[in-house]
């Protein structure tokens, strides 16, 4: 069996206060982009994880999608898979490449084992590999709260319009992109503005609260977002911790960035 686990960014981030669990409390609005990565998981003999395309930091057995495996294991007999993944989706970019990989494996194993899961299950587990995995047992944009697991469609579209997504070469960790925050109760809540106002209007109204501190600390990633901007984005910004930024455009453009920066562009499918 083989799926396309896609990347995500965020609409909108809030860190809302520091939890007893050291964790973040926080509102987004998690939405799913077609730049994808490669998986393929098929019956073996022995369990067996190979991979392929960009390098990914870290030890193999620590993959995500390894991690799935054994998660499901712990609770069902499954019999050895070969799992291999083909990464696209820039590492350490604030894209959630890493937890769809997780969240796509455990929906895959589901599959091809009729392991009879409903999504809100497949959630739970995802929930146990990483605060962004539940995100991708779904299939359309969501408000994620708590600390990221708890999902709410809140029924938004940008479908049609046109996304481009470049991430440069740095690598922030969101660990420390969380030690860099100090958080706050938003003026106004997120699905207000989401909601509510149009994404004409969400330019100066809509933001990412890691921006300031990564922003300050990386000081190339934010002439990339005026650079969107200047290009005509509607709306632009980073996307979760960093360092990659979006813009979204009422039509398709042609932009060329400098060596070493990664990118996609294309329509919104969902
Ligand atoms: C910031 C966000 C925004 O969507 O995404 P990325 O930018 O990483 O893609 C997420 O909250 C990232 O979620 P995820 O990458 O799954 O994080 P986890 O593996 O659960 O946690 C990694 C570390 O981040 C911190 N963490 C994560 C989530 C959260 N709500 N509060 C936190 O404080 C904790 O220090 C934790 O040890
Ligand atoms: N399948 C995977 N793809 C990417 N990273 C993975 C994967 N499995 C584990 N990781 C680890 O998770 C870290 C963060 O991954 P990723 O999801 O790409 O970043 P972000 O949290 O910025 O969205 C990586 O640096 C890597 O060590």
């Amino acid at each position: 069996m083989v799926a396309f686990p896609p990347c995500k960014i965020n609409l909108g981030l809030h860190i809302l206060h520091k939890r007893t669990d050291g964790y973040h409390a926080l509102e987004t609005c998690f939405y799913p982009v077609p730049w994808t990565d490669i998986l393929e998981v098929i019956p073996s003999d022995t369990l067996a994880f190979s991979q392929s395309g960009d390098t990914i930091p870290g030890d193999p057995h620590d993959n995500l999608c390894l991690r799935a495996y054994h998660l499901l294991q712990k609770d069902f007999t499954l019999p050895p898979v070969r799992i291999h993944l083909h990464k696209i989706i820039p590492t350490g970019a604030g894209l959630g490449g890493g937890s769809s990989d997780g969240a796509y494996t455990l929906r895959l194993l589901n599959d091809l084992f009729n392991l009879n899961l409903a999504p809100a299950a497949l959630a739970a587990y995802a929930a146990q590999l990483g605060s962004d995995c539940a995100f991708f047992t779904q299939d359309a944009p969501q408000l994620g709260t708590g600390r990221g697991e708890i999902l709410t469609n809140i029924g938004i579209s940008l479908k049609g319009k046109f996304l481009v997504l470049a991430k440069p070469p740095i690598h922030v960790s969101t660990a420390e992109a969380y030690a860099g925050i100090t958080p706050a109760t938003p003026a106004t809540p997120l699905t207000q503005i989401l909601t509510q106002e149009p994404l004409a209007a969400w330019k100066g109204k809509l933001h990412n609260d890691f921006e300031a501190s990564v922003f300050a600390r990386h000081p190339s990633i934010e002439p990339l977002r005026e650079k969107l901007y200047r290009a005509g984005a509607v709306y632009a910004s980073m996307s979760g911790s960093g360092a990659a930024v979006f813009g979204i455009f009422d039509k398709g453009v042609d932009l060329a960035f400098d060596p070493g920066v990664l990118h996609w562009s294309g329509v919104l499918t969902r």
